[in-house]
């Protein structure tokens, strides 16, 4: 995959001046590379471009001194040819982190949190996603707030979260946040921390089914004061008991319950 998509980089950065805007019809010939440039043109060019970066280079570091640094790189994306902001990343990104490593650190409330659904990967998407040099996953990752504390002040909330820097992003993931119609818990969500991108991770609904019933079972095997569904033995069993629970929780659908 990677292999077929860096000769396309490649080969698109020299063939193409590309104003990253995202239009079909901005994407030009770049004249740095046709053919009836003499070579003395090209290396003028060259010389030209090379000082473009330089001014660049200059303009964000004065930026850098009066606004955060993330409006930067957006400017920084959004602005220059792509070849410009490639060559450019990895020094935004090392810049991006150290900015926010700063001895100033605060709690935060999450501006990640994922709230299922149950058995469909969460725990897979949190590992590809904790790598990344600013998100901080709380510690117990489930904070289970909003299903198990919802009655106590936001705050409690904040209390749980650990200290970052200004730049990092908080993440929980709660998947038993995730409710069926009419969306209770997402709903709350929203109204106590606005600001919070809600990740919902759905699959297969039969797979799904079947994962959560060997998780139940091993659950109920492994610690016998488990309050989960009830006592069995098979599938059948627990589609016994999980069904009526499930259809019990869905209402008919509605505007009122499609605002989310
Ligand atoms: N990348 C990816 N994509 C889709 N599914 C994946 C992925 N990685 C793990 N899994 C399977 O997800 C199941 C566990 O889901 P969760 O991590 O959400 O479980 S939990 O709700 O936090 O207990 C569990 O399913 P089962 O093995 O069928 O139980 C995992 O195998």
């Amino acid at each position: 995959m990677l292999g077929a998509v860096f000769p396309f980089l490649y080969y698109f950065n020299k063939n193409y001046d590309v104003t990253f805007r995202g239009k079909l019809q901005d994407i030009k010939p770049d004249s740095r590379f046709t053919k009836e440039l003499s070579d003395d043109t090209r290396a003028a060019n060259h010389v030209e471009s090379n000082a473009k970066y330089d001014v660049i280079d200059s303009q964000m570091q004065d930026e850098h001194a009066e606004k955060p640094i993330i409006s930067d790189v957006t400017k920084a994306t959004t602005k220059p040819a792509i070849s410009e902001y490639l060559l450019n990343r990895p020094r935004l990104w090392a810049e991006l982190v150290a900015s926010g490593n700063t001895s100033v650190k605060r709690k935060q409330l999450p501006r990640l949190i994922g709230i299922g659904v149950e058995k469909c990967g969460t725990h897979a998407f949190l590992h590809f996603i904790k790598p990344h040099p600013l998100i901080k996953v709380m510690h117990n990752i489930e904070a289970h707030f909003f299903d198990e504390r919802s009655n106590q002040p936001i705050s409690n909330y904040l209390a749980m979260m650990p200290e970052v820097g200004p730049n990092d992003f908080v993440m929980e993931k709660t998947p038993a946040y995730f409710s069926f119609p009419p969306y209770q818990i997402p709903r709350l969500i929203k109204t106590h921390v606005p600001q919070a991108k809600i990740v919902l991770i759905l699959c297969e609904p039969a797979k799904r089914v079947y994962s959560d019933f060997v998780h139940e079972w091993a659950w109920h095997n492994i610690s016998h004061n488990w309050s989960g569904i009830d006592k069995f033995a098979t599938i059948q069993d627990y589609l016994k008991v999980y069904l009526p629970k499930m259809s019990s929780a869905f209402l008919p659908y509605n505007e009122s319950t499609s605002s989310l």
